[in-house]
């Protein structure tokens, strides 16, 4: 609620015209059944007594009901426009703030809150924001003005049946209070197994061909099922507790309804009210029944849109735990461009997953990076960008500790290409270009030539070709050959490829590195690979192994200093030992 008066805050001149119309409008209904009493309790009376049968009185009252039910009609039509599209600014607005937000998060951040329960934040819950305005704009105002005019004109009716309808609301009251606090934590509920359901379903969208190479189609089928099965039972659990208001409500309605009609009845056989009024009285009974039917959908909605708000704001309200420098990189090429001095780190504070790792490189020096899978080496990367923090030690950029650098002047410093980077649905051109401006026509035809990535040029659109979601048009190599144009397009000051090449055979990988040398002589390279041959010629190599270093320093000394790596030279370069 509280969210949804901040929304609509800006909107507050709209608000106020949608919000005078649906008044009037509902005034105008409240008025024609005290109209129809008028007319059937004194205007025929009267017209009946009169010989001279002139009905014109009848027809300019008959007119005047068409024109205010017209009038209510159009009000109410106007202001439900204005309703929905108050709600729909409010809830891009929200979006936007949502999306501005998530984009400052830190990783620990998204680590915690997880990636789908984010888009489920974003689309279903502030969809719940939106569809929760827009009724509370339209019923908000229009039922309680039906409720308080229903009663007083009512009252004006007749008093005494007026006071066994109002006799029945603390009930309803009760009803609706103690359904709608039950509600919020359903919905929540219902909202965290949405996540749980997205999470399933992204897995297994990104994960399609590997579920299919594996044959695991009926596991992650079931899977999904149990997701879907538990969203669903959630779902029901919240609905069918709200269902209960409405037949609940509607029983007390009856009974005080079946009251007022005895009383009525000998209310009218003793002279004391005529029968259009009972006519009309019931008729206000049946608005005011539905103008509480109507606040009971809105405090549906408001549970739902609750449970919803307090998840946005869950996202919204979160602290920035990355302090972001203030200072520029300043170049200094007498001091190592980047430096690792006693680093340790873990994700999860329960087990170490960097210890102690420290090593320096200077400008336009190569570092390979090898170690088994889980070893540590993207989190150096992982580190370097700054995504997470150093629990120990430091991290130096020409000797500035990268936390005093402003986070964009770092990473705009550094082109990455991950294992499994992003291709975009956009042309090859685009991918490349990536929106940065300064990038010229030539710095992209001589990072498609550094990324040996011409094949490009074999395509029927060449540069222009569009490609699919993730790339899928692509084949792996060729992917990963886009991607290294990306960043060297960029001509970053580190360039770092994070098992970039693993695709590529091994003279187009050997082609590539030789170019990448030659062509970014000033850049600083850093290389995980699996193969030895991808990072033999490093100026510095470091074995990784369980978050360790367990040896460091060129091809050749490795090779006299750690049996490790001989061994996987051994395997690798098939017996080749230097
Ligand atoms: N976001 C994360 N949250 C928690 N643990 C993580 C996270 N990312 C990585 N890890 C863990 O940290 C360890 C090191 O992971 P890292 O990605 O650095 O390995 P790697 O050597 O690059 O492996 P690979 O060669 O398979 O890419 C692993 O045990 C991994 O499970």
């Amino acid at each position: 609620m509280k969210m949804i008066l901040r929304l609509v805050k800006p909107y507050w001149r709209m608000l106020t015209i949608s919000l005078t119309f649906k008044s009037v409008g509902a005034l105008a209904d409240l008025f024609l059944p005290w109209m129809i009493a008028y007319m059937i309790d004194k205007e025929i009376p009267r017209l009946q007594a009169d010989s001279t049968s002139n009905l014109n009185s009848l027809y300019m009252l008959g007119g005047a009901m068409v024109v205010i039910a017209f009038l209510g009609l159009y009000l109410n039509v106007a202001a439900n426009r204005k309703a929905e599209m108050i709600a729909a600014l409010a809830v891009k607005q929200l979006r936007h703030d949502l999306f501005s937000k998530i984009e400052g998060l830190s990783a620990y951040q998204v680590d915690a809150l997880t990636r789908p329960s984010l888009i489920s934040r974003m689309t279903t819950d502030t969809y719940n924001i939106y569809h929760a305005t827009a009724v509370m704009q339209r019923l908000g105002v229009r039922a309680p003005v039906l409720l308080i005019g229903g009663i007083l004109m009512s009252l004006l009716m007749d008093p005494m049946m007026t006071l066994i309808m109002v006799a029945m609301l603390p009930l309803i009251i009760i009803i609706v209070y103690f359904y709608s606090r039950k509600g919020i934590p359903l919905y929540k509920k219902t909202q965290k197994y949405i996540d749980l359901m997205i999470r399933k379903l992204r897995e297994y969208i990104s994960g399609a061909r590997v579920v299919r190479a594996l044959s695991m189609n009926e596991h992650e089928k079931e899977m999904f099922n149990n997701a879907n099965q538990d969203t669903v039972d959630a779902e029901l659990t919240a609905t069918i507790t709200m269902a209960k208001i409405n037949p609940l409500m509607q029983t007390v309605m009856n009974i005080g309804l079946i009251l007022v009609l005895i009383v009525g009845a000998y209310r009218l056989s003793a002279g004391l009210v005529e029968i259009g009024q009972i006519m009309a009285f019931v008729t206000y009974f049946t608005i005011i029944l539905n103008a509480m039917m109507s606040i009971t959908r809105i405090f549906v909605m408001s549970s739902r849109a609750t449970a919803s708000g307090e998840r946005i704001d869950e996202v919204l309200n979160l602290p920035v735990d990355m302090k972001d420098g203030t200072k520029s990189v300043e170049v200094r090429e007498e001091v190592p461009h980047i430096e690792f001095r006693n680093v340790s780190f873990s994700y999860t504070q329960k087990e170490s997953n960097l210890t102690n790792v420290s090593f320096k490189l200077y400008k336009g020096q190569t570092l390979g990076i090898i170690g088994a899978t889980g070893s540590g080496k993207t989190t150096i990367i992982n580190l370097l960008m700054r995504f997470y923090d150093v629990d120990s030690g430091e991290i130096l950029i020409y000797g500035q500790n990268i936390k005093d650098i402003k986070q964009n002047d770092l990473r705009k410093r550094i082109g990455v290409v991950f294992q499994n980077d992003l291709i975009f649905a956009d042309s090859i051109y685009g991918n490349i270009q990536f929106n940065r401006n300064v990038i010229t026509n030539d710095d992209i035809e001589l990072a498609t030539r550094v990324a040996q990535a011409e094949f490009i040029y074999d395509k029927e659109d060449d540069m222009n070709l569009q490609m699919a979601q993730r790339g899928m048009n692509l084949s792996g190599g060729q992917k990963q050959r886009v991607l290294i144009a990306r960043a060297v397009a960029g001509k970053p000051d580190i360039m770092v490829l994070d098992d970039a090449s693993s695709a590529l055979d091994y003279q187009t990988d050997m082609r590539m590195r030789l170019s990448l040398k030659k062509e970014l002589k000033k850049t600083t390279m850093i290389i995980i690979a699996q193969r030895i041959s991808s990072l033999r010629n490093s100026d510095l190599i470091l074995l990784v192994d369980e978050g360790k270093i367990l040896a460091s320093g060129t091809h050749d000394e490795l090779m006299q200093s750690s049996v490790m790596y001989q061994e996987i030279a051994y395997y690798q370069l098939g017996g080749e030992h230097s």
